[in-house]
């Protein structure tokens, strides 16, 4: 048994990276401070053959904190259970079977009590009744796949009327265009690792439709619907968006998804490009850790994140995208969630099923009441929490203990889902974003996301350690300060999260206009934490992905109340606990030991009545989001007193198109995911693109300007 007291810095190779960089840095950059970008083109058509479809996505005490998780390496006490996991990330392991699952287990727990969205497909006016055959079924097929990916069934996206994409809105021509814009997403979706070209969009189109496939096709391509991503064929393509023109430059605040996705999307449209990043390493709130220990035995090691883990719903999930061009599977996580009593009894299933349906029920109630409220008294919010309390009370729900409990469970759930305790949501808006959701399974990515982050950051120009203070902008461009250096450019884009924004710690001169400063204030960011413990084996069974536990006192409902497994996907037999709502604060008070020690009673509660003994970990890792100082927080949710519009305010632009906002919460649709913030930073990079070639024409019909 060996205690492992070795501190692992993340990633020494990235670190040391990073420093080499620093050192080319001029100390005060103009433009010349950017990396050169290979301005060869091959005008962006890479003829490819598009493969037959599938349109079906593939699918101890503190040691040193790194950045703000605190980590501890614990030596195992308990060796009975001995037998050793295989770390296959890959397939599914055999199961030790030490829990057999008892019969008539609960449902999975989604993050949200979901709508759905794919029910009216066939009332749609946009495909005439007489094309109901098999070309009917294929239109609405290829309607499918692009509502998946966010676009109305028969009507245009905000986006595509800021583009012009028809002459007159709601006419014939927009039908049309409507079915070539969904023919061409389902073509290059049913092989994203190919380059679809303008000719072989057109193939299936008749040639009267010409101009709407160049139209629909530009859309696409340069809002990065369509050819985005990591397969190589796609990395390798550049656009020609200035040609004969001395390409804009951009620099990029902040390396997480956002500005990754950004960038890289920058790079192809032929700007110049380089991201500043406070930490050193890339990824914002994407955090994989790598966890190793050793005991009686001998030695397992598994990825965890520690952030953003995931994939809330995969169809149309641009991140499903990236795994499929990248090769990787994903693991769907099973409908099963198993709760038990704090007597380590497992919640009797007819109990669960009508405390769940009473819950929704009561969200239901709220919905119709918040209906008549916005109606009527339309400035009028309250707090979520409240409303359901007094919803509870009045129709007399979950008044036994058992009951009680469970409700608080699917209460801390709601808490986890949005970060927040239920009193900070607004009744009015806290769910704007449900419509949109993103259908399809829940799932993990073997190995962790930062498989997506390193492949996203590959060769691009980021420098990290640069905390950047202050942004100046004005008519001429944009100055960026990080430190002693200033980074001239033509313009920025602020992928920071929202806690970062809240607390000031960027300057900008001038000061933002005070719609968006107050949108900043409205918008909640809440807290969401996790504690990984690595075991010596797997104690809990290999056919669940997810457990919660129930708790007598209402004020820790959000106290590990569930557990996600990454036994399948890890490496190694990791378990991940939630602390949501007042728990989530509070966790960052304790010192990890104590945090580590009671998640351990939890689990011993759970599983020593069983005859289950649960081990030591051989590490574990708190996180601490909201005393990060790059972030400040988990993420955003919608505060009393605020909507979704605060989202498209944070969105927006300043100084005429000279700084750019993009990240999770900039993003009404897909708020607080990884999705969310990936699709913010190619609608930003869009937009970059269409001010600067606004900027270039102008500049052409007017040189003096
Ligand atoms: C605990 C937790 C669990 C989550 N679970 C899920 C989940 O299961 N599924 C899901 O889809 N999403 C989840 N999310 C949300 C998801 O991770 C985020 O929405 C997403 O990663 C945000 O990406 P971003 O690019 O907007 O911001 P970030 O990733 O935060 O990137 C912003 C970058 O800006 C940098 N920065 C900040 N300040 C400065 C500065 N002054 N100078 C330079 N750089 C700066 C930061 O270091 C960071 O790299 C979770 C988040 C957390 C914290």
């Amino acid at each position: 048994m060996e205690q492992n007291q070795e501190i692992r810095p993340e990633s020494p190779e990235k670190t040391k990276m990073v420093t080499d960089d620093l050192t080319n840095v001029p100390v005060s950059p103009t433009k010349e401070a950017f990396t050169p970008i290979d301005t060869d083109v091959n005008d962006g058509k890479i003829d490819k053959d598009v493969a037959a479809a599938d349109l079906n996505p593939t699918p101890t005490e503190k040691l040193q904190p790194s950045e703000s998780d605190e980590e501890i390496d614990i030596p195992s006490i308990s060796e009975s259970l001995g037998e050793e996991e295989s770390s296959d990330l890959v397939t599914e392991q055999q199961s030790l079977n030490p829990n057999p699952l008892e019969p008539g287990l609960p449902r999975a727990r989604k993050r949200r009590r979901r709508k759905r969205f794919f029910t009216e497909i066939n009332a749609n006016p946009a495909f005439p009744r007489n094309r109901r055959s098999s070309v009917g079924k294929e239109l609405d097929s290829e309607a499918l796949t692009a509502m998946s990916v966010g676009f109305p069934v028969n009507s245009l996206t905000e986006e595509e009327i800021e583009a012009n994409v028809v002459s007159i809105i709601g006419g014939k021509e927009q039908a049309n265009y409507i079915v070539v814009r969904n023919h061409i997403i389902a073509l290059w979706r049913s092989n994203v690792s190919n380059w679809l070209t303008r000719d072989h969009a057109l193939e299936s189109i008749r040639l009267e439709h010409k101009t709407l496939v160049d139209t629909a096709y530009k859309f696409l391509l340069e809002h990065g619907y369509i050819n985005f991503g990591l397969a190589p064929v796609i990395k390798e393509a550049k656009l020609r968006s200035f040609d004969g023109l001395d390409p804009p430059n951009v620099v990029v605040v902040g390396a997480g998804l956002a500005g990754l996705v950004a960038a890289r999307q920058l790079l192809s449209m032929g700007f110049r490009v380089l991201v500043l990043e406070g930490r050193d390493r890339p990824g914002g709130r994407v955090k994989t850790r790598k966890m190793k220990g050793c005991c009686g035995d001998g030695c397992v090691e598994a990825m965890a994140d520690v952030g953003g883990s995931v994939l809330t719903g995969i169809n149309g999930n641009p991140l499903g995208v990236l795994a499929r061009q990248l090769g990787l599977p994903l693991h769907k996580v099973r409908d099963i969630c198993p709760l038990y009593l704090p007597s380590g009894e497992l919640v009797d299933v007819g109990v669960d099923s009508k405390i769940e349906a009473s819950f929704n029920k009561l969200l239901d109630r709220v919905c119709k009441l918040r209906q008549s409220m916005i109606e009527e008294i339309k400035s009028v919010d309250v707090p979520l929490g409240e409303a359901l309390e007094t919803f509870r009370l009045v129709y007399g729900v979950a008044e036994d203990q058992e009951e009680r409990m469970l409700f608080d469970w699917h209460l801390a759930n709601l808490e986890y889902a949005n970060a927040t305790l239920l009193g900070n949501l607004s009744m009015a808006y806290w769910d704007q974003d449900d419509p949109y959701e993103m259908g399809g399974d829940h799932c993990f990515i073997p190995g962790g996301n930062e498989t997506f982050v390193h492949a996203l950051a590959e060769n691009l120009p980021v420098f990290y350690g640069n905390v950047v203070e202050s942004i100046r902008y004005g008519s001429d461009g944009v100055v960026v300060y990080a430190g002693d250096k200033e980074f001239s450019c033509d313009m920025a884009l602020c992928t920071v999260p929202l806690g970062v924004l809240k607390k000031g710690s960027i300057g900008f001169y001038p000061e933002l206009p005070e719609k968006k400063r107050e949108a900043i204030g409205r918008l909640g960011y809440g807290l969401l934490n996790k504690v990984a413990m690595l075991f010596p084996y797997n104690f809990w069974g290999e056919e669940i992905d997810t457990f919660g536990r129930l708790t007598e006192d209402s004020s820790t409902r959000g106290e590990f109340f569930l557990f996600y497994s990454y036994s399948s996907v890890s490496g190694g037999p990791l378990l991940v606990a939630l602390v949501a709502g007042d728990a989530a604060e509070r966790f960052e008070t304790l010192s990890p030991t104590d945090s580590v020690k009671r998640v351990l009673q939890i689990l011993r509660g759970i599983y020593h009545p069983k005859g289950i003994v649960v081990p030591d970990p051989v590490q574990a890792l708190c996180s601490r989001w909201g005393q990060d100082k790059f972030s400040y927080g988990s993420y955003s949710y919608v505060a009393v007193g605020s909507s979704g519009d605060d989202y498209d305010i944070l969105a927006e632009s300043v100084g005429d198109g000279r700084v750019f906002f993009a990240g999770e919460a900039t993003n009404k649709q897909y708020p607080a995911t990884m999705h969310g913030a990936f699709l913010s930073g190619m609608r930003e990079a869009a937009n970059i693109l269409r001010v600067a070639r606004r900027r270039a024409s102008s500049s052409t019909s007017n040189p003096a300007k």
